[in-house]
């Protein structure tokens, strides 16, 4: 009788096989292979991965459960073993468990850097970074130079990001070289579904077969050696005293406080951890991606670039203000988030207690995978989801900003990305440059057909190969 009581009525999954459960099932994109998986056993999915209990919600009404209806109880994140070493032990805001230190650190960092007023104030690094980009394209293009476009944009968000959080530049910084592969190797242990974490006993050893525990090793490194670097910066010049790390020394030396927190060089480097690979990824993998899909839709491409051209006219100085005219701009940006979620998965959360999804029992301690890219490939959703239409966004109020679930490349609720309009900003003022000053075109030899649409698997999921192009002067470059 009691076992009967007990027995909690746990959303459907597939069979699972011993001791691995359904690790097998994942693939090298989990994104897609759970959304597969979803079609056959519903928007709410059991899936054991080892010794872990998981849900995937995968459709706009459980995803709206999970992220609003019971965020509070939803919001936490569970124990991941590498994202914990690279986060100075969970001591960041996006690893970071839901707690008084996470609310505190995340009313300090959005004052410090998100809100409207301090995305604005950053203006004039975007406008400068931006030009900067601007003249090494038209060099290539006067000598008819093949870009990786995707390797500049990553330099270009990577230049922001220093001169915004670290007050440094990127050239000559401890990352200068290596910066790409630090930043992509570093999601890819932040997204890695760890041996370690489904078996405590043996993982340790797989991990170290696969290289997992190594590449998480490297990165930590080369990442230390770069905050301590801007961190020793800040010491040496006064000066410097009106940003995010002379705020977090303050804290550490008790000049300032953070709520009942005593900060040490831990937190500050896991606070400054997000702020780099949070904000350095993204915008330049948007923008991307943004690319990618307009060089194969020349439709697409023609009307964007004549929307820009007419609304920018012959202004010699592009500003943050023209962003607002250029409606169909937007919409391909939002088509883009649609299309490629650059965090397929958000950041993994964890059941904070006992609690009811769609009449189905999710035990404490669960942990919750929310398939946004499933919810925006999802056919019942969405018409023709693997088409690249910014149209779709004609006439429809449906925006990213986290209240309507059917699109959410920011996540929602309490987690939701706190940095959408810094890196909006910027991936808007590129494109908007990329496509008023240049004409573009493929490599000799290659066809829009040839051009790979793959996405790469981390915590972040950029496109797999990098976008290459050939930059053709106009008369408003
Ligand atoms: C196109 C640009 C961006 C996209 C698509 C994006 C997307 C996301 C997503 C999906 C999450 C996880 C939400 C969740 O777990 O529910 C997130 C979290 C976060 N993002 Fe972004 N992001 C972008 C730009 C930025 C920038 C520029 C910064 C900062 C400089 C930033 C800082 C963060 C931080 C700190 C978190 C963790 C929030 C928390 O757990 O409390 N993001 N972002």
């Amino acid at each position: 009788k009691n076992m009967k009581k007990n027995k909690k009525n746990l959303p459907p999954g597939p069979p699972r096989l011993p001791i691995i459960g359904n690790l097998h099932q994942l693939g090298s994109k989990p994104q897609r292979s759970m959304l597969k998986l979803s079609e056959k056993y519903g928007p709410l999915m059991s899936l054991k991965f080892g010794n872990v209990s998981t849900v995937v919600a995968s459709a706009p009404e459980t995803v709206k459960d999970v992220l609003k209806t019971f965020d509070a109880e939803c919001c936490s994140r569970p124990y991941l073993t590498y994202p914990a070493r690279v986060s100075y032990n969970q001591n960041d805001l996006a690893f970071s468990p839901y707690s008084k230190y996470w609310r505190e650190v995340r009313k300090m960092t959005v004052l410090e850097l998100y809100t409207a007023k301090r995305v604005l104030s950053f203006r004039h690094i975007r406008e400068e970074e931006v030009a900067s980009l601007v003249e090494f394209i038209k060099e290539s293009a006067s000598l008819g130079n093949i870009v990786n476009l995707s390797k500049r944009l990553m330099k270009l968000s990577g230049s922001v990001i220093c001169r915004v959080g670290f007050g440094i530049n990127l050239k000559g910084s401890k990352l200068e070289d290596t910066y790409e592969e630090v930043i992509r190797d570093t999601m890819e242990v932040l997204g890695s579904f760890a041996a370690v974490d489904y078996f405590p006993v043996v993982g340790r050893l797989i991990d170290r077969v696969t290289g997992l525990h190594s590449k998480c090793e490297k990165v930590f490194k080369a990442l230390d050696a770069f905050f301590e670097q801007s961190i020793k910066h800040h010491v040496e010049d006064e000066s410097l005293k009106d940003d995010i790390i002379a705020l977090l020394l303050k804290m550490e030396r008790g000049e300032a406080g953070l709520g009942e927190f005593q900060l040490t060089r831990n937190h500050t480097k896991g606070i400054l951890l997000n702020v780099l690979i949070a904000g350095v990824d993204t915008s330049g993998h948007t923008v991307s991606w943004a690319m990618t899909h307009l060089i194969t839709n020349p439709r697409v491409l023609k009307k964007a670039q004549a929307e820009v051209r007419e609304v920018i006219k012959n202004k010699d100085n592009i500003t943050e203000e023209d962003i607002e005219q250029l409606e169909y701009l937007k919409m391909v940006i939002k088509e883009t988030l649609r299309i490629n979620p650059l965090v397929p998965l958000l950041v993994p959360r964890e059941a904070s207690k006992d609690i009811k999804i769609a009449g189905y029992d999710i035990p404490k301690k669960t942990w919750i995978h929310v398939n946004i890219w499933g919810v925006h490939r999802n056919p019942n959703v969405w018409n023709d989801p693997e088409a690249f239409i910014p149209e779709r966004f004609m006439d429809n109020e449906i925006d990213y900003k986290g209240l309507n679930f059917e699109l959410l490349p920011f996540g929602s609720g309490r987690r939701m990305c706190p940095g959408m309009g810094m890196g909006m900003a910027l991936a808007h003022l590129t494109l908007i440059n990329l496509l008023y000053r240049f004409d573009w075109k493929l490599p000799d030899g290659m066809e829009v057909k040839d051009v790979d649409l793959e996405e790469a698997y981390g915590l972040v999921c950029p496109k797999k190969t990098p976008l290459q192009v050939i930059p053709v002067l106009t008369q408003w470059s």
